[in-house]
């Protein structure tokens, strides 16, 4: 049977990292869980189990652990992809291309009352959600080790949101198949997934003989650059700008307001090309209690609800800039 192997990639993922970054007694803290996949002449590795050309995952991880030591840019998620893809791809000759995720699991400081930091606690955080800042970074040597492309994506997982009014869903197509009743009046609650993309960018290999010293293209001072790829608050204002429009927006459906929040994270960030969100639906459906002659159906009677976990809908979509 004549066979041959069309893609192939692998490394490691789920390694778990926690960094201190201690400023005197003022600490910075960020954990990630970390994938760091490879491609590039490994194929002889499936094809004819030559694992000469096979960087273990486990160095793969124990370069992980090394760059979250040593590197300047650990603080910053989509410059620690970066980092830790260029590495690879500059470190190992026969290695072309670095796929990186990292994702972020929220810490956030502490207030005390009456504590003169308006930052919050030096040292201690708390868990103050269950969403996670996810980065993808691609590090692309296909067209020479000197010219890196590196394609980076960033966005939030896991964002749990609910409205309890200003939702409404009217005017949809009906045929045979309708039995969904219009409401001008509904909860809405999804679990946002949102990813938005920057332009593709050229950037340097590190040039020191252990590869470690990679530094941005706006460290570098490079001309005609949009510095605010690694801008620390493109993240906090996509974040905000999703919960924001989510809450404030009178929605006349999933599909309008998750528009409404993609138009919104293109206005404030310059360097981002494109938005996509995944939003499940997930329903709340009133309890029928008629059996006891009470309204609880209503719209404005609707106070006791089932939460649905399956079927949920789901509304997906791209928004980009023209
Ligand atoms: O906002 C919504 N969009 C839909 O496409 C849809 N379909 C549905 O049954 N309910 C909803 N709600």
């Amino acid at each position: 049977m004549a066979t041959e192997l069309t893609a192939a990639r692998y490394g490691k993922t789920k390694v778990r990292v926690f960094r201190i970054v201690r400023e005197g007694s003022w600490h910075n803290i960020v954990e990630y869980n970390v994938e760091a996949l490879v491609e590039g002449d490994i194929a002889t590795s499936y094809t004819e189990a030559d694992n000469s050309v096979v960087v273990a995952t486990d160095s793969i991880k124990n370069i992980t652990y090394y760059l979250a030591k040593v590197s300047p840019h650990i603080l910053n998620a989509e410059r620690f992809a970066l980092h830790l893809g260029t590495f690879l791809v500059s470190k190992y000759a026969h290695l072309s291309k670095a796929f990186v995720t990292v994702e972020q699991l929220r810490w956030t400081r502490i207030h005390v009352a009456g504590e003169a930091s308006p930052e919050g606690h030096s040292h201690s955080f708390y868990r103050d959600g269950d969403d996670k800042r996810v980065v993808n970074a691609v590090i692309d040597a296909t067209g020479g080790k000197d010219k890196l492309v590196a394609t980076v994506t960033s966005g939030v997982t896991d964002l749990l949101v609910l409205k309890s009014t200003g939702s409404g869903f009217t005017n949809f197509y009906r045929d045979e198949y309708t039995t969904l009743v219009e409401v001008d009046d509904r909860i809405f609650s999804t679990s946002v997934d949102l990813t938005y993309t920057f332009a593709p960018l050229q950037i340097a290999a590190p040039t020191d003989e252990k590869k470690l010293e990679f530094v941005t293209p706006l460290q570098r001072g490079e001309e005609g650059y949009d510095g605010s790829v690694w801008d620390e608050e493109v993240p906090g204002r996509a974040r905000a700008a999703t919960l924001e429009t989510f809450a404030v927006d009178e929605s006349a459906s999933v599909q309008a307001t998750l528009y409404k929040m993609g138009e919104r994270i293109i206005a404030e960030n310059g360097s981002v090309i494109s938005v996509s969100y995944s939003l499940p639906n997930k329903h709340y459906v009133p309890v029928d209690m008629r059996y006891i002659g009470v309204d609880n159906l209503t719209p404005s009677k609707a106070e006791v609800f089932t939460p649905i976990a399956a079927p949920s809908g789901l509304i997906k979509a791209t928004i980009s800039r023209k």
